[in-house]
């Protein structure tokens, strides 16, 4: 191993972006709690990475005395089974690397010996039910294929981003996606593959409401672990429902139906929380900002011919609302504006990611929103409520694109002298 010269000093580094991702057919119970095999298939349907995504730099020196590990500028500890089983499954199947240009070589078999540095970068709240587990091992697991050179195809890596959190295996394509559950013992066809790509339906328009909330929520793995034990809804939906749905969602989404894609994500998400409720002692993830956003997004639904906007909830409070195309976002946000109003007068914050949006819905400014008459389908009804204060603010996005390699060294979170965070 090494670099002509005998120098210790290199550092080979690699960074990737990984974007997030958002079930449409939930994934909720395992059947093998150390590998993360579910009981059901999923689909998801990947968000732009310019809004939400992770950054990951991975550096490989043999002057590292160990691997470390930063997230978010903190250093953190890698010594938790999850990012030891993917590091190890990555080692596993490592393979030469030679960088000729700064006269490095690395053999297969060095790659047991040397250590790692990561540094890792949500640009998002990281544990606020934005999935960034998701994005994160995705992230970790891409960028240390491409440094270590492996030969494995994107689902084979899927399999190995599922050992650090299942949700991450559907990070590594963009588009809809799909986590098929798989049958071997050992996990070795659990794995994502994409249905398809970001550009196959384009219009499709994703606005998070994320929702102010101060209790901290049962985790996804202790939540799932518990509805396992306990619910028999659960059992029933993993046998009868979600074989059924998956394949009319595949449909769905291959011909663009949004009807069919609204009315299916709607009733999945609606019964991934049933189970949670069906668990035993139940476990809440909504609360009733949640359950206003539900009601909001069904009147507007069933007061026009067909549903233009799709509503699903992962284990949190915060709402991923999927609007048919940018006219009925513009229609959605003013909607969600009317009656979320933001507690300060800075609008600018209130709407992030694609501002776009605030502008076709003709929202320029705090008067604007001040001027927001009530919604067409709540007339004739009693003056509604406002809720302002109850929403955090609003993420304005679309699908996205899968993980990327960022070439620019100046976007590396580590310095290619020392290999520590810049
Ligand atoms: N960029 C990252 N790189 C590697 N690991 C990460 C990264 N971001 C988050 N993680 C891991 O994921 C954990 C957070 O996952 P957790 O499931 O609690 O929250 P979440 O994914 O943000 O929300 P949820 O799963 O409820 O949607 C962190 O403690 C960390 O271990
Ligand atoms: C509700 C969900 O978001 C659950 C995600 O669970 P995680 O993937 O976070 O759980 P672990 O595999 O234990 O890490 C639904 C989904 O993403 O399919």
């Amino acid at each position: 191993m090494g670099m002509a010269g005998e120098s210790r000093n290199w550092v080979l580094m690699v960074t990737a972006q990984t974007p997030t991702n958002i079930a449409v057919i939930k994934y909720w119970g395992k059947r093998d709690e150390n590998l993360i095999l579910p009981i059901n298939d999923s689909i998801s349907v990947t968000l732009d990475p310019n809004h939400l995504c992770t950054t990951t730099t991975v550096a490989v020196s043999p002057s590292f005395k160990q691997d470390r590990m930063w997230l978010n500028r903190k250093e953190i500890s890698l010594s938790g089974g999850r990012y030891q089983n993917c590091l190890r499954e990555i080692r596993n199947r490592a393979c030469d690397v030679e960088d000729k240009k700064k006269g490095i070589k690395i053999l297969k078999e060095d790659w047991g010996k040397l250590h790692l540095h990561i540094a890792s970068y949500n640009n998002f709240p990281t544990a606020a039910g934005l999935a960034s587990s998701a994005a994160g091992f995705a992230c970790l697991v891409f960028a240390l294929a491409k440094l270590m050179n492996l030969k494995e195809d994107q689902s084979q890596l899927s399999a190995i981003a599922r050992q650090g959190s299942g949700s991450a295996c559907r990070s590594l394509y963009g588009g809809f996606v799909k986590w098929i559950m798989g049958k071997e013992e050992n996990g070795s066809d659990s794995l994502a593959v994409q249905l398809t790509d970001e550009k196959q339906w384009d219009d499709l328009v994703i606005v998070i409401a994320v929702v102010s909330s101060r209790q901290k929520e049962t985790s996804s793995t202790s939540g799932m672990r518990e509805s396992v034990k306990t619910s028999l809804l659960l059992q029933h939906r993993a046998k009868e429902i979600v074989p059924k749905r998956i394949l009319q969602m595949e449909e769905a989404i291959k011909n663009c139906d949004f009807t069919s894609f609204a009315q299916l994500t709607c009733a999945d998400s609606n019964q991934f929380h049933a189970v949670c409720m069906d668990s035993c002692p139940p476990i809440f993830y909504m609360n009733d900002t949640s359950h206003r956003i539900i009601n909001i997004a069904e009147k507007w639904n069933r007061s026009e011919e067909t549903p233009q906007v799709a509503y699903t909830f992962d284990a949190g409070p915060n709402a991923v609302l999927i609007a048919r195309n940018r006219q009925t976002a513009a229609l959605l946000i003013q909607r969600l504006l009317y009656y979320f109003p933001p507690n300060s007068d800075d609008l600018n914050s209130y709407v992030i990611g694609d501002k776009s949006i605030l502008q076709d819905a003709g929202l320029t400014g705090m008067k604007d929103v001040e001027g927001l008459p009530p919604p067409p389908e709540t007339k004739d009804n009693i003056p509604s409520q406002k809720y302002k204060g109850d929403v955090s603010h609003f993420i304005c996005t679309r699908p996205g694109r899968g993980p990327v390699l960022l070439a620019d060294e100046s976007l590396a979170l580590l310095d290619s002298e020392n290999g520590l965070p810049k």
